[in-house]
């Protein structure tokens, strides 16, 4: 019981910020349509209910006119209940995407907003696979809360009205045991009840442990796919290392999970089907056995039997709404789980630097960028960097180095802001522009000049202008292709990727450039020539890179060693005054 409470107070957290959304009328409405047509079917129910009681009277006593005004009655109340159940799945299906759509829209600016998304795969906590979770669990949400909510309203409903009809038959129909009526109110009401509670037993009995098994299952197949979409993110690495088969074994070890889980769904269901099966076709009969003493002893008529029964399987059948829905029902709970797991970790990754002590990010007026009493933590609290107090003035050109590993990227991830594990601060000034440039830029699938300007919105930079930043860099060729749609990550050199990346940064002209070995898959002399083409395109940037060729020195102002001291590295010990290239602005 308190587990279907918890289980109910996290439905309620993930489905109502919808109906208060700025989509609340639309979704207000739909809903209320889509319960007012359930309602409506329910009432024809009871409609048909009564109707087979004067059918099946009229064709034990012969009488045609009745017969053939009951035939005319049937085909009103069939063709109600046909444009009733077809708008109810129209307008269904109409709430659950503009739900969906807005549920999708919520997480992904959840998931996206700020570093989140980097974080969680920082923390590695609870949220396996968000993809999944966006995608397939908020589309099963909101499919399956719709159905099981509305499947539950009308099993009550039903349940109400037909209880009113099967009381006052069971008092025209009394129970007749071994040749005596006996007066039990109500008695097929009880006998519905008993039927449903021994039923409902059973099967929670027999199938809780499919709500783990689909929770597992779900796992294991977005596991599957993940691992997948590694593959073909890096077929060119496998192919190269000829790792087909260690990744083939990988891959039938994972799907060997999705097998392995399925036959434990399998095997489950299987006795749950076997049971509720048997318990549907036994409720089919049990109202007959019920009532035909009476009816053989002439005390009802053919007409309230077949009501009775009718009435009986609707009862029945609403009290073992749990019964009938308890596959649906375990899916449904175990998708729910993944959702508040996801929303965890979003809010957990979201609040780590409120929660946890962390980096602070301090936006002030000066020029320059100061880390204060700056210690760089892993996420496992190991202290990694340090920076008593180390400035980045503005503008100049700072060569940061340091033994592989000593931190210097993580050191950049705590500048802009992304690497919360650690403590001091990190003082930014006011409307700086920053721009981290890594070893491996990203570039969206698409068209290159979109991905050239990416983060800007398409369309922010005009033509010329990309076609004069390409040229600018040295890639020509892509200067003629800016219209082309493509994988450009796949598509380009490491070389040539690492150009696009400059171009960017022409593009958008930060006030700090941050390159984390940023040019390191060029050749010596372009690696200086881009260098001289920053200097005299962003004069006024201050550009800080990490390196470690020596060539890189001649391009920088001053240079800054990352050294060990006990346990850490510290920044800002072993200065070194570089002798600048005449070129390259001071
Ligand atoms: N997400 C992470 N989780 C755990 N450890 C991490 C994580 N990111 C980095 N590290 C560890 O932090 C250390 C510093 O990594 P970092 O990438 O900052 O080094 P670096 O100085 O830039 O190295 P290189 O010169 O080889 O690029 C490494 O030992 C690395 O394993």
């Amino acid at each position: 019981m308190k587990n279907i409470s918890a289980t109910l107070a996290i439905v309620w957290r993930i489905a109502a910020p919808y109906f208060r959304s700025e989509d609340k009328w639309a979704g207000r409405g739909l809903l209320a349509a889509v319960v007012a047509m359930e309602l409506a079917l329910v009432a024809i129910d009871v409609l048909v209910n009564q109707w087979q009681n004067r059918f099946y009277s009229a064709l034990q006593t012969s009488d045609w006119d009745n017969f053939v005004r009951e035939i005319w009655i049937f085909i009103a109340l069939a063709f109600t209940y046909i444009a009733l159940a077809v708008y109810k799945l129209y307008l269904n299906q109409w709430l659950q995407i503009r739900w969906r759509q807005w549920l999708t829209r919520h997480y992904l600016g959840e998931w996206l907003g700020g570093a989140t998304h980097y974080r969680m795969q920082l923390k590695g906590d609870a949220a396996d696979n968000p993809d999944q979770r966006i995608t397939e669990d908020v589309k099963n949400f909101v499919e399956q809360t719709l159905t099981i909510g509305l499947g539950l309203l009308s099993s009550i409903v039903t349940l109400f009205s037909f209880v009113i009809i099967l009381w006052g038959l069971s008092n025209a129909a009394p129970l007749r045991l071994f040749g005596t009526d006996l007066m039990i109110p109500g008695y097929l009401c009880w006998g519905a009840l008993i039927y449903a509670i021994f039923g409902t037993a059973l099967t929670h009995w027999i199938g809780a442990p499919l709500v783990n098994l689909n929770f597992e299952q779900q796992r294991y197949e977005a596991d599957f796919r993940f691992n997948l979409v590694r593959v073909r993110e890096n077929s060119e690495q496998i192919a190269l290392l000829r790792g087909e088969g260690a990744e083939r074994a990988r891959l039938l070890d994972r799907f060997g999970f999705v097998i392995a889980n399925w036959y434990g769904i399998m095997s489950r269901t299987k006795r749950l089907t076997a049971f509720t099966a048997s318990y549907q076709q036994a409720a089919v009969i049990f109202p007959y056995v019920l009532v035909a003493p009476a009816f053989f002893a002439k005390k009802i008529q053919l007409g309230d039997m077949m009501q009775t029964a009718s009435a009986f399987s609707s009862v029945q059948g609403a009290l073992s709404f749990f019964v009938t829905a308890y596959r649906s029902l375990a899916e449904w709970r175990s998708i729910v789980a993944r959702l508040d797991g996801f929303e965890m970790s979003v809010e957990s990754a979201a609040n780590l630097p409120a929660r946890e002590p962390a980096i602070a990010l301090e936006v002030a007026g000066g020029r320059h960028i100061d880390l204060e009493q700056l210690c760089v933590n892993l996420p496992n609290g190991t202290p990694l960097v340090a920076a008593k107090a180390f400035t980045i003035q503005s503008p100049e050109r700072v060569l940061v180095t340091g033994p592989s590993g000593s931190g210097k990227s993580t050191l950049f991830r705590a500048i802009a802001g992304i690497w919360p594990f650690g403590t001091g601060t990190v003082v930014i000034p006011a409307k700086a522009k920053l721009m981290m440039l890594p070893q491996r830029p990203y570039f969206p699938v698409g068209v290159l000049r979109d991905a050239v300007v990416y983060p800007a919105a398409p369309g922010a930079f005009s033509a010329a202008q990309v076609h004069d930043a390409l040229i600018a860099v040295g890639l020509p060729d892509l200067a003629g292709r800016l219209d082309e749609d493509g994988h450009w990550n796949r598509m380009l050199s490491l070389g040539e990727q690492q150009r696009l990346g400059l171009a960017r940064a022409l593009l958008h002209a930060p006030d700090y450039l941050f390159l984390d070995e940023a040019t390191a898959s060029l050749d010596e002399p372009s690696e200086a020539r881009l260098y001289r083409l920053l200097a005299e395109k962003l004069p006024q940037a201050t550009i800080v890179s990490i390196g470690h060729r020596s060539t890189l020195d001649a391009f920088h102002t001053r240079k800054v060693a990352l050294v060990k001291d006990g346990a850490i590295h510290v920044v800002g010990r072993g200065r070194e005054p570089v002798e600048a290239e005449p070129t390259v602005a001071p």
